[in-house]
């Protein structure tokens, strides 16, 4: 028996997009007057729906502009569709902008803490993990400075490492793998192959590579234009992919 653990129904998401430039407060109010709309709507996806089985590795392709990032934000709950609705089983780990959702304020040691309580771990816990975590991130030295001190990198790298921290039922990953420098990136990509391999992991995976798509996915979905044009074996997919672009 198949066992869904995402269930995406009938998702649309729309963003208005702002038609012109400055105008004067004169005619700002006559436009609202008339009821004249300033914003352009633009739906980025269109009745997306799909349900994926635990243990499968979803790639999503589709050209630039397609909606393959729109849809992982609203799969992760970081988005809410305009229409539509998403159901999720299990944690969700989403490995997107990840040097964002720091409190810049706080030091990186205070940022472990609260990222931790945001994804629903108790202060023992991270308590725990807690040395895996910095050692992991390289950031030992500056554990006790504000994150707004820290490098893009630190961020990116202190992300990371407590996201992949913990072990996610669900893993989502945009085109990640540019994670600091050379030395780190290579030290993520084994990291993130081990929670790949884990076939109790579901993963949502997102890369212009197909050669990467074609050896860690089994199912694929094709994103045309935020309409969604097929989904099936990645073999499937890939093929029409590769066929039609
Ligand atoms: N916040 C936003 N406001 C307005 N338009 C947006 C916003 N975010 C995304 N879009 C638009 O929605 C469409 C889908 O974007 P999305 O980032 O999901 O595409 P993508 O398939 O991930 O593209 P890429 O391969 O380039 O990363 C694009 O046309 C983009 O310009």
């Amino acid at each position: 028996m198949s066992d869904k653990v995402i269930t995406v129904n009938d998702v649309s998401v729309r963003f208005n997009l702002k038609k012109q430039g400055k105008i004067s407060l004169k005619n700002y109010f006559k436009n609202l007057k008339n009821r004249e709309l300033m914003f352009q709507e633009f739906w980025a996806l269109q009745n997306i729906t799909f349900d994926v089985n635990k243990g499968d590795r979803l790639a999503i392709l589709g050209l630039n502009g397609a909606g393959k990032s729109t849809l992982l934000k609203v799969i992760a709950g970081v988005m809410k569709p305009s229409k539509g609705s998403v159901e999720t089983k299990g944690r969700v780990v989403p490995l997107l902008e990840l040097s964002s959702g720091f409190d810049k304020r706080y030091t990186g040691r205070e940022n472990i803490f609260l990222r931790g309580a945001t994804l629903g771990f108790s202060t023992k816990y991270m308590e725990e993990r807690f040395d895996e975590i910095v050692d992991f991130a390289e950031i030992r030295k500056f554990l006790n400075v504000p994150v707004s001190n820290y490098s893009s990198g630190m961020r990116a790298r202190l992300g990371f490492s407590i996201s992949t921290m913990v072990n996610p039922d669900i893993l989502i990953l945009d085109e990640v793998l540019s994670v600091g420098d050379a030395k780190f990136r290579k030290k993520s990509f084994k990291k993130m192959m081990g929670m790949i391999e884990n076939k109790d992991t579901t993963v949502l995976f997102v890369s212009h590579s197909i050669k990467q798509v074609e050896k860690l996915c089994n199912k694929a979905i094709l994103l045309e234009n935020g309409n969604l044009k097929m989904s099936g074996d990645v073999k499937e997919v890939v093929k029409v992919y590769k066929e039609k672009y």
